[in-house]
Order: C-alpha cells, then sequence, then structure tokens
C-alpha cells in the first residue's frame, strides 16, 4: 500500500467515523459493536497476522446498521364521499332528510294533534278542497316556517331572524303548498298592504299556475296578490302594483301583499316603478331555483339582494337606479334588529337586518358551492325528500352531493331502441299502445312543429281506415302567450289529447291528467329528463315516461341514467316487426305530404 493509498485509507475511515456519529446515539452502546458482539466466534474470519476482520471496513458489520425507513407506499385514495364533501357547503351536510312516503292528517278540529301548525281556517279550507293530509314535504316545512301559536301574529320575528330553507324534493311532490302554505298563515295577521311576500318563478305559465293555488288557498284572507309577467303592459301592471307613482314616498306604496313574477320583469318594475319596494319582504321564495340562478338575466339575482340589504344605497349594484328604490319608513323591517339585551343598542350602534326569510325549491337544487354562496343566506337549512334505500350511510350524503336526484317512484319508464323509424314509433305508442294524455317533448319549436304536421298528414291517412282522430296540437315559444294559455287550457279539459311541445312546459306545470311523457328527442342532460318525466305521476299517482332513443344516441342516453342509478329502473321495449308494417304505408304518404309543404314554403 503506497502512502497515498494510506493517507486515502485514513480519510475513509474518518468519513466511516463521521457517518457513525452522525446516524448513531452518542449516549448509546454504538450500533457497530453491538452488531459485531453478536457474530458467534467461529465466523469472525482471521488475516495473515493474527488480527481478525471484524473491524475491517470490508467487513460489513464494520458499518453502523442505517435506520430503517418504511418503504414507499402509494397513500390510500380518499374515498369518493370524502372528496365530494371537500368544500360542501356545511349546511349541505348537515341536511335532513325526509321519507317521501311520509305523510301528516290534518286534524279538522281542535282537539285533534296540530303539529301542522295550521290555523283552523286553513285546514278547513283544506279539507273543503279535498287535502286532508300533508305530503312528505309539507310535513318537514309547515312546522319549521309557521311559528307556534303563542308567536303567531308576529309578522317579522326581529329579535330571531329567520333561517333561510332550501329544499330539493321529487316533482310532483307538493312543494307549491309547502311555501304557499305559510305565506297565507303568516300574512294573514297583517294590518297594513305592503309587499311582503316575492314568489320568482322562471316562465309565465308557472307564475299564472301559482297564483291560482294562492288565490285559491288566501280565499277570504283578505290578501292582495299581484303578478308580474311582461304579459299585459308595463304601465298596466304598474298601476296594478302600487297606489301612487307620481310622488316620492316614504316606504314606498304597494297595492299587493303578494307578488308573483319573473325575473325580468320585476328587474323593470325595481327600475323603473316609481314607490315600488322589496323593504317589506318577510319571504322571498325562489322556485325552480336551479333554473332561475342558471339565469344572469340583468344580474337579476345581485340586484334583488341589494334591495334587501339595509343601506343598500351604498352597496349597490351597477346600474340599479339608486334614486328610484324609496327610502325605508320608519316600520320597515330594516329598522327591526336583533336587540342585544340588556345591553339596548343606540341608533348609531344597532345592526339592521333584514328580516326576509329566503326560501329555495327545485327537485333539482343545484349543490353547487359557488350559486348558493351566492344567494348569501342566513343559516341555511336543508331538507331534501329522498328515499333511504337511495340513500344509505356515506352514500347518501354522496348521493346528495352528486346530485342523483330522486323520480317519483310509481314512475315506469320504458326504452325504445330506434333509430331512423322515430316518427313511426312513435305512431306505434299512440295507436297501438294507446299513449294519449300525453306529452310529448321535442328538441325545438321547429321539431314540434314538424312533428304535429307530420302526425296531421298520418292522421289523416289513418282515419280513412279507422275513423277516429286525435286532438293533437304544438305548444311552443313560436305561439303567444294567450295562445298558450287557451291552448293549456284545453289540454287540462282534455279537449286535446296529445301535446306535442319544447321543453317550455317541462319544468312546474301541474296536469293531473297526464298519464305519459314522451321524450321524443331524447334529453341531453339529466336534470331535464328529471323534470320532463315528472310531469306525470305527480302527487302520489301513477304515469309512464318513455324515451325514443335513436340507436346512435343510446350509449349516451344509457350512460346518463347510469350515472343517476336510474338505467335499472327502465325496461326496454320489444317491438312486433308487423305492427310498425301496418303504419309503414300512411307514414309514407305523411313524410311525402310534409316534404311538399316545406319545399313549398322555402
Ligand atoms: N297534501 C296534498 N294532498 C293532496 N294533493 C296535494 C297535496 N299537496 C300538493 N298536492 C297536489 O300535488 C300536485 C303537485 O304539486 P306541486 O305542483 O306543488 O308539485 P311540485 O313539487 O312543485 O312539482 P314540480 O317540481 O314538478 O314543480 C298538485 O296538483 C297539488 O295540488
Amino acid at each position: 500500500m503506497s502512502e497515498d493509498d494510506t493517507q486515502s485509507e485514513e480519510v475513509n475511515t474518518k468519513n466511516v467515523q463521521q457517518v457513525q456519529d452522525v446516524t448513531s446515539d452518542s449516549r448509546k452502546p454504538s450500533k457497530r459493536r453491538k452488531v459485531a458482539s453478536t457474530v458467534p466466534e467461529e465466523n469472525v474470519t482471521t488475516n495473515n497476522d493474527g488480527s481478525d476482520n471484524a473491524d475491517s471496513p470490508l467487513d460489513p458489520n464494520h458499518y453502523p446498521t442505517l435506520p430503517i425507513f418504511p418503504p414507499p407506499a402509494i397513500p390510500n385514495a380518499p374515498s369518493k364521499s370524502t372528496l365530494a364533501l371537500q368544500g360542501l357547503d356545511k349546511a349541505l351536510i348537515d341536511a335532513e332528510f325526509i321519507d317521501p312516503d311520509v305523510t301528516r292528517p290534518i286534524p279538522l278540529d281542535e282537539t285533534g294533534d296540530n303539529s301542522t301548525h295550521l290555523s283552523e281556517k286553513m285546514r278547513r279550507r283544506l279539507h273543503g278542497l279535498g287535502i286532508t293530509e300533508l305530503f312528505a314535504v309539507q310535513t318537514a316545512l309547515l312546522p319549521f316556517l309557521i311559528p307556534s301559536s303563542d308567536v303567531q301574529h308576529q309578522l317579522y320575528l326581529s329579535t330571531r331572524p329567520p333561517r333561510d330553507v332550501c329544499i330539493s324534493a321529487p316533482t310532483g311532490s307538493g312543494k307549491t303548498l309547502a311555501y304557499a302554505l305559510p305565506i297565507v298563515e303568516i300574512l294573514s295577521s297583517r294590518i297594513l298592504t305592503q309587499l311582503r311576500a316575492l314568489i320568482i318563478l322562471p316562465t309565465r305559465d308557472l307564475v299564472a299556475q301559482v297564483r291560482e293555488t294562492f288565490e285559491v288557498l288566501g280565499k277570504g284572507r283578505g290578501l292582495k296578490i299581484g303578478t308580474a309577467t311582461g304579459q299585459h303592459s308595463f304601465a298596466h301592471e304598474q298601476s296594478q302594483l302600487v297606489n301612487d307613482q307620481t310622488s316620492s314616498l316614504l316606504g314606498g306604496s304597494s297595492k299587493v301583499d303578494i307578488l308573483i313574477c319573473t325575473p325580468g320583469r320585476l328587474i323593470d318594475h325595481m327600475n323603473g316603478t316609481p314607490n315600488f319596494t322589496l323593504q317589506h319582504l318577510r319571504f322571498l321564495v325562489i322556485d325552480e331555483a336551479d333554473r332561475l340562478l342558471a339565469q344572469s338575466f340583468q344580474d337579476w339575482l345581485a340586484q334583488v339582494l341589494t334591495a334587501l340589504r339595509p343601506h343598500r344605497t351604498q352597496n349597490c349594484v351597477p346600474g340599479t337606479r339608486v334614486d328610484s328604490i324609496p327610502h325605508p319608513d320608519t316600520v320597515s323591517p330594516y329598522l327591526l334588529h336583533r336587540l342585544p339585551f340588556p345591553h339596548y343598542s343606540t341608533f348609531l350602534t344597532e345592526v339592521h337586518e333584514s328580516s326576509c326569510q329566503k326560501l329555495l325549491f327545485s327537485a333539482t337544487l343545484t349543490r353547487d358551492p359557488g350559486k348558493i354562496a351566492s344567494l348569501e343566506l342566513r343559516e341555511p337549512k336543508y331538507f331534501i325528500v329522498q328515499k333511504s334505500s337511495e340513500s344509505d350511510g356515506q352514500d347518501h350524503i354522496l348521493s346528495v352531493v352528486m346530485e342523483k336526484f330522486s323520480i317519483p317512484s310509481t314512475l315506469k319508464h320504458m326504452l325504445v331502441c330506434e333509430s331512423s323509424q322515430k316518427p313511426l314509433m312513435f305512431f306505434h305508442l299512440v295507436f297501438h299502445l294507446n299513449v294519449t294524455d300525453a306529452l310529448v317533448f321535442t328538441k325545438s319549436s321547429e321539431s314540434t312543429a314538424r312533428l304535429v304536421r307530420l302526425f296531421d298528414f298520418f292522421q289523416k291517412w289513418r282515419a280513412v281506415e279507422s275513423g277516429k282522430s286525435l286532438v293533437v296540437q304544438a305548444y311552443s315559444s313560436d305561439l303567444s302567450v294567450g295562445e298558450r294559455k287557451v291552448i293549456l287550457e284545453r289540454f287540462k279539459a282534455q279537449e286535446i289529447n296529445i301535446l306535442i311541445c319544447s321543453d317550455l312546459i317541462s319544468r312546474g306545470i301541474d296536469i293531473s291528467h297526464v298519464s305519459h311523457v314522451v321524450s321524443y328527442d331524447v334529453p341531453v342532460d339529466m336534470r331535464k329528463y328529471v323534470h320532463r318525466v315528472g310531469r306525470t305521476a305527480r302527487a302520489g299517482r301513477s304515469g309512464d315516461a318513455w324515451a325514443l332513443v335513436e340507436e346512435q344516441e343510446a350509449r349516451y342516453f344509457k350512460n346518463m341514467l347510469r350515472d343517476a342509478d336510474h338505467l335499472n329502473k327502465v325496461g326496454r321495449l320489444r317491438v312486433n316487426e308487423g305492427d310498425i308494417e301496418k303504419l309503414a304505408p300512411g307514414y309514407e304518404v305523411a313524410i311525402k305530404q310534409l316534404r311538399d309543404v316545406y319545399t313549398h314554403s322555402s
């Protein structure tokens, strides 16, 4: 070994020593020695000079044993539920689930258990209308919204501002009564007419329907109900909503207690009707909330929220005409506040808080935290009407977050898979399977018009054979509001057998005798599907939903149903070739006539 080698040997030994110092605790016996002592004598090799190899750098035992770190491993992936719950609104996690089959009798006399919190007058009225029990959503909401009898007469709960409420309940489960009953009951104690309840809906047809419900329930209660949809001239609506438009009155001047409206027209009145004010609102109902929240028209939500805020002129949404908003009057709910007893607040220190309670309803209520946050809800309480078998344990909340909406249990889905022969399949449903009293949804108003024409031509051919024909009508935005109203009334009166329509009436419309819903063009999202099929099987009745799926759409449609856990409820209908062949000649005639019409009109 050269001198250099010896030096490098020394350096190496030093390095080893340093490693040893770092890796071993000096207070404990050295690991190296401990390891060496465990080596049996006979295994220790001896060098030529008689020294043993135990301390040689070549001996594996010479080096200290390095601490053992756990082997690298892939951590367990968070469960789907854990991921879904991340960033979720706490109120949604704490949601109260209600079994859709729960009902509660409405007692007639005072002696009965009145856990409904309804007044005797209202209970009698409901019995008169044939409503003798509350549906599930109503059993939960009425006791929550209607104060017990001791505070019954307080319109505004200034010391306890009410909690806001979000309700997700299936189509046809009675959500309208769930808010209309508490509003009529609570507002009946008012003395002055002020705008206290504002109900916002996405379409004029729904406004008309909800108005009817309020009028029936509020009969004899002295409440004034108004609507604003743009169906009448702006000046006419103004004259229906406010008493005085000539001078600026403290606190505004309302002619109505309850206003049912579409968002666009509401904004028009907020900005353009003198003395129209939301400052006395006790209830703000947003029905079909997910659809309305998706509409950003004139930033309507931000404008409404600004109008509800005390000192709103400082937080005004750009575009709002501040000078058009009447100043709060001295009895405005803005001046009611949580009194911090025993500390009496002064005018300067008191915290103004709106007494308006927000109620959000939908069969497909959004779970999007961003959208929910934009509503500025106060301690929101969620009620979700959903079958417990559909949502057990952790899957319970998961099914909510993943937006697996409930569909009425009485509904039977039938899936008809066909490609190019859709019109023939439709005629087969109508003429062989007796699908009438039906709403037939197409993808657009043009498709609606075309299908109605084709159907008429086909019927003419068929009438020659059978002598019997059905009344089929189109219902879409191509028609004027007045025309649509007449058609809807005729359909309700069963003078029209089949309404071929666009998605204009896929939400909210309540027509009890609809026994079939046909998706002639299948919807592209589950929300739309849920609302369409929900036009039948309402209020516990039965109904059928049919989907005519073209072959190239079948995979997508099935995936959509599978993702929503509904695929197993859908049966596939096998069609007898012979049945279709019988209809084919008529279809050939009809399609030729339709082609002629479109060729001549273009
Ligand atoms: N307690 C009840 N007893 C009997 N019928 C009821 C009761 N509550 C509601 N209904 C009826 O059930 C039908 C459906 O109610 P409603 O239109 O409020 O449903 P919905 O939940 O709003 O449905 P959608 O989500 O489709 O708008 C209506 O005809 C209504 O009169």
